[in-house]
């Protein structure tokens, strides 16, 4: 397999089979060549041979647990059937991010290979590609899995968030511990993932976001569990760059409760399958777009339940608060009150006028970095945040 899911789970292509042409996605195959498929088990549920009744006694199953018809019918798995590049792909639907192959498939990899990368967004993600080569070489999916059976338990992302919203009638506050970043470099010198945690929790937080990558953010898995171990109650989100499914059972086997997922870097069909992860194992998807065309996308995509519309542009680095505004106007404003999804208003937020801002816009849950982690105590920075004490 060499589509889109090949971003996800490492595959070789595999040829369809015509007893099973109705499910069209590579992912249900049963089949010696899909070991590697993590989709929960559906390998175990799809016999290759069996008979007719049995074939559409397992593809309702699918159906009905998994919720593919959106997916298994949508133009991109006809697009990754007809054999097209996963960049090209990529770029059809307005993606810019290309994606390297060079670690895991040699062949498919830049035609160039001086070629590099254009924007610091690029860069992460072809450095991401190699980091989680490395790592899945030495942790493979199964040994992951496994440790996600003994993982501490899933906490309520959403349900927190809309518990703050209804106590507090201010947006729910995701709190990041963040180090570092490329736009603005280190944040914080003295930088005590549990201590930040603990305080932000203390003074009001509905979840924490944590830095997971170490290259550009000065993160990391340790900080993750290390938080989620210290008794912190807030669900966590794992901030990472998620290109691979193995990522999603990597975090939640850390005690993460929700992963980010960027739609300027993941194709429909990666964010419906790896929503469909994040559901089997009880997660959140915080799913993140930047423009119109990325918010399109995401909106018509079934099951999404929260959005973060960045004002941070990650190619550039423009910081705009009016991003949230634009997004939310007119006709999107209105699917996305119909759908019930949560917005989260993410990035430059620094005093309670951006708060009611993006608020009075229909956000309904913010993500602040930078102006809580560089005060000296971040959590007590929260009340100047928002103008009000918003602790329990
Ligand atoms: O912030 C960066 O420099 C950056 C660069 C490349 C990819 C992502 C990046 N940041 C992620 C975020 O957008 C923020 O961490 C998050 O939204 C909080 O923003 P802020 O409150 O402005 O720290």
């Amino acid at each position: 397999m060499e589509g889109i899911l090949a971003g996800t789970s490492q595959i070789v292509r595999v040829p369809m089979m015509a007893s099973l042409a109705v499910i069209r996605s590579p992912m249900l195959f049963s089949s010696e060549r899909a070991p590697r498929f993590p989709l929960c088990g559906a390998r175990r549920l799809v016999p290759v041979r069996c008979s007719k009744s049995d074939e559409e006694a397992a593809i309702a199953y699918i159906r009905k647990k998994l919720m593919i018809d959106d997916f298994v019918n949508s133009i991109e798995v006809m697009e990754w059937e007809s054999g097209m590049s996963l960049n090209d792909i990529a770029a059809k639907q307005g993606i810019r991010i290309r994606r390297s192959y060079r670690t895991e498939y040699p062949s498919e990899g830049m035609k160039n290979e001086q070629d590099s990368p254009r924007n610091i967004l690029e860069e992460i993600i072809w450095d991401k590609e190699v980091e989680v080569a490395q790592f899945k070489r030495t942790k493979p999916l199964e040994m992951v899995k496994k440790a996600v059976e003994s993982a501490p338990p899933v906490r309520d992302f959403i349900g927190a968030l809309k518990e703050s919203y209804d106590r507090t009638g201010f947006p729910a506050l995701i709190a990041e511990v963040k180090k570092a970043s490329p736009s603005r470099g280190v944040l914080r010198e003295n930088f005590d993932p549990v201590e930040i945690a603990k305080t932000y929790e203390k003074h009001g937080a509905a979840c924490l976001s944590i830095l997971t990558d170490r290259k550009f953010f000065q993160g990391g898995f340790e900080n993750l569990e290390a938080v989620r171990k210290a008794g912190v109650e807030c669900p966590l989100l794992c901030k990472e760059f998620i290109i691979d499914a193995w990522q999603i059972y990597y975090a939640r086997s850390k005690g993460a409760d929700a992963v980010l997922l960027i739609a300027g870097v993941l194709p429909d069909l990666d964010i419906k399958y790896m929503t469909m992860i994040c559901r089997e194992l009880g997660m959140a998807a915080l799913v993140e777009v930047h423009d119109e065309r990325e918010m399109d996308r995401v909106l018509r995509i079934q099951g999404i339940q929260l959005i973060g519309i960045n004002n941070r542009n990650l190619e550039t680095f423009e910081v705009d608060i009016a991003n949230t505004k634009k997004l939310l106007e007119g006709k999107r404003g209105e699917i996305v009150r119909q759908k019930g999804i949560i917005v989260v208003g993410e990035s430059g937020l620094f005093v309670p006028e951006d708060i009611s801002y993006v608020q009075n816009v229909g956000v309904r849950a913010v993500l602040v970095g930078e102006s809580l982690i560089k005060q000296a105590d971040p959590g007590k920075a929260i009340s100047g945040l928002f103008g009000k004490d918003i602790s329990k």
